[in-house]
């Protein structure tokens, strides 16, 4: 089987000359379905810079990038297109719902741009929001709902349909802890249900619902830990 995300090498340099940033050198990791993977990092390490490759928002400088086997580099913008609509989902901090549609509307949304059919796009979405709790609210609009609520059906949206990588970038930061944890455990529930994640994360608690967490600094991973290592001494090792 495909690894649900394979980085070798990857460098990302923006701009050039004296100004360039070298956002990523030579980074390599492998994510393979079922594992939830935390990434964790200073400021300005790269973690977002990571995420947006990962999900074919971004490009690489030089090395390769592949979702589910298919190298995103070689991909015609067409193609790159259709990648990250069926393969991969996002989920961010501010949700990034659309306010005039529905909590099922925005769901089926991706399903619908990428011409399912209506009735089939509803089906998929309600079944969506079944699998993170929120069977109840299909029709309601995101302002009449909590933050909890609002990032459950962000994740709804980012898991409708066979998508294999979830993409979070701080996805609890907006909420509090303890909705933040339930928001968690639906991350690892759909990894459970064999779908890979990456979970960027400033809460050593957080990296804890993860099989991996991998440290950056500097653009590169500079050390990864296993499930069997508490994330709060990981942390508290770093020099
Ligand atoms: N579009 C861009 N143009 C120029 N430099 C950029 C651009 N995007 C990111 N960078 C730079 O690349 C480096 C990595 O940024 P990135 O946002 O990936 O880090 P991060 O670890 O996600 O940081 P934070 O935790 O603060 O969000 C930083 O030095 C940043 O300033």
């Amino acid at each position: 089987m495909n690894a649900a995300l394979e980085m070798i090498d990857v460098s990302r340099i923006h701009g050039r000359g004296d100004t360039a940033v070298h956002a990523l050198r030579g980074l390599n990791l492998t994510v393979q379905p079922g594992e939830l993977v935390a990434v964790m990092g200073p400021s300005g390490s790269g973690k977002s810079t990571l995420l947006n490759l990962a999900g074919g928002l971004d490009q690489a400088t030089a090395g390769h990038v592949r979702v589910q086997g298919q190298e995103l580099g070689s991909l015609s913008r067409a193609a790159l297109a259709e990648v990250r609509r069926r393969r991969v989902g996002y989920v961010f901090q501010d949700y990034n719902l659309i306010p005039g549609l529905t909590a099922a509307e925005n769901v089926s949304l991706p399903l619908e741009l990428d011409k399912v059919k209506a009735r089939e796009a509803t089906r998929q979405a309600h079944a969506a929001l079944d699998e993170v709790g929120l069977g109840g609210v299909y029709d309601r609009f995101p302002d009449d709902l909590s933050g909890g609520q609002q990032q459950r059906i962000a994740i709804a949206r980012a898991i409708v349909g066979e998508r294999g990588l979830v993409l979070a970038d701080e996805p609890t930061g907006a909420l509090d802890s303890e909705t933040g944890e339930a928001v968690l455990a639906l991350l690892r529930a759909r990894c459970d249900a064999g779908a890979a994640a990456l979970l960027v994360t400033h809460e050593a608690r957080h990296a804890g619902w993860a099989d991996r967490v991998v440290w950056l600094r500097d653009g590169a991973v500079v050390d990864e830990a296993g499930a069997t290592t508490s994330p709060a001494a990981f942390v508290a090792g770093r020099p």
